[in-house]
């Protein structure tokens, strides 16, 4: 378990609400969509879960197990830096250290994290001043996860592109493996939060609710449960955490590109009372100049295309001026006539 201290708490944290309802629907959830990859076709089923919850789980991804623990050590090792060590490889503008601000926009967690890009390596420079040489260590590890994460990635993007039966297999995952792919690296760390664990026996937000804009986003957690989506009816549910395996959630633009048939889930993080939850997220992306609109062969028979068209850098400007819960795709969607 990463144990790392924990901050003081300086600002007003919204609660996550619990209903009646919510709990119920807890209760006839099947599950979180399991894919195990090593079986064969499992085409249909990882459509069937991206449209039904933008979310599903996978087993034997193929991401080496070492580069996963020694990216948790060095995570575990900033991580554990005094705030004023950290602090020097901030702020993120948009890229390095951040600690409760998310983005630009006033929205705040229980939460501190790095943010890398993936295809250039300046993001690095604020590293140097911390860790000296040790800081190039910290980005071989963070490439070579990305790397074998990225390639899982793409691997789950052909087989969606064959299970929509579009002709080109690499329609999406040509996107990320393009030298130009604008994608993110993210680690979070969720130190645990005992101060409320009397209050009202509810947890506090660590990372509010939102949708990813990219492609497609890869999740990896320790053994911290905390992550939460939202069902099609707006109920929340909570995903165990599984070490072992990945999460992967649809973003915005494969929303679009898939006109809507596959859903950008809506999730968030809650805080763990006595545990830190640490997590790695590799967001796939487009390359700026790639225009984003849903693919002809998947607007059927009279149906309309339900996104105007955009760049994603259009599209990552207006999202870095919204807030969090923001609909950043509303902006983008056609008034049906
Ligand atoms: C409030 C914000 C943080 C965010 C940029 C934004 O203005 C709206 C989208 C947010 C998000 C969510 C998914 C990823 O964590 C992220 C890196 C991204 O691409 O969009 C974050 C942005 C961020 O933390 O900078
Ligand atoms: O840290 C997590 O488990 C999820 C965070 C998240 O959704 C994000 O960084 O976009
Ligand atoms: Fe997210």
């Amino acid at each position: 378990m990463v144990v790392l201290s924990k901050p003081a708490i300086t600002q007003h944290f919204s609660k996550p609400k619990h209903t009646a309802a919510a709990a119920a629907a807890a209760l006839s959830f099947p599950g979180v969509p399991l894919i195990d990859l090593s079986k064969p076709d499992p085409q249909t089923q990882l459509v069937k879960a991206c449209e039904e919850f933008g979310f599903f789980k996978v087993t034997n991804h193929g991401v080496p197990i070492h580069s996963i623990r020694e990216l948790e050590a060095q995570a575990v090792k900033f991580f554990s830096l005094p705030s004023s060590d950290k602090s020097k490889a901030g702020p993120p503008d948009p890229f390095g250290y951040g600690d409760k601000k998310i983005g630009l926009n006033g929205d705040v967690g229980w939460v501190e994290y790095l943010l890398f890009t993936t295809n250039n390596q300046s993001s690095y420079h604020k590293f140097s001043s911390i860790f000296g040489e040790a800081a190039e260590n910290f980005r071989c590890v963070v490439n070579e996860y990305v790397a074998a994460v990225k390639k899982m990635a793409c691997e789950i993007l052909e087989m969606l592109a064959e299970g929509l039966k579009i002709q080109q297999r690499d329609a999406f995952s040509k996107l990320l493996m393009d030298e130009q792919s604008d994608s993110v690296f993210r680690l979070n760390h969720y130190p645990p939060c005992p101060e409320f664990k009397e209050s009202n026996g509810r947890n506090l937000i660590g990372f509010g609710e939102h949708t990813d804009p990219q492609i497609i986003s890869v999740l990896r957690s320790n053994n911290t449960s905390g992550l939460q989506i939202s069902l099609k009816d707006g109920n929340w549910i909570s995903v165990p955490a599984d070490q072992d395996s990945f999460f992967v959630n649809v973003g915005d633009s494969l929303q679009v590109m898939t006109n809507g048939r596959f859903k950008s889930v809506k999730h968030r993080v809650v805080t763990n009372t006595s545990k830190s939850r640490l997590s790695m997220i590799y967001f796939g992306g487009p390359p700026l100049s790639e225009k984003i609109a849903p693919l002809p062969s998947l607007i059927k028979g009279e149906e309309d295309s339900l996104y105007k068209e955009f760049t994603w850098f259009e599209y990552k400007k207006s999202a870095y001026k919204s807030r969090l819960a923001d609909n950043r795709l509303g902006l983008f969607e056609k008034i049906a006539a």
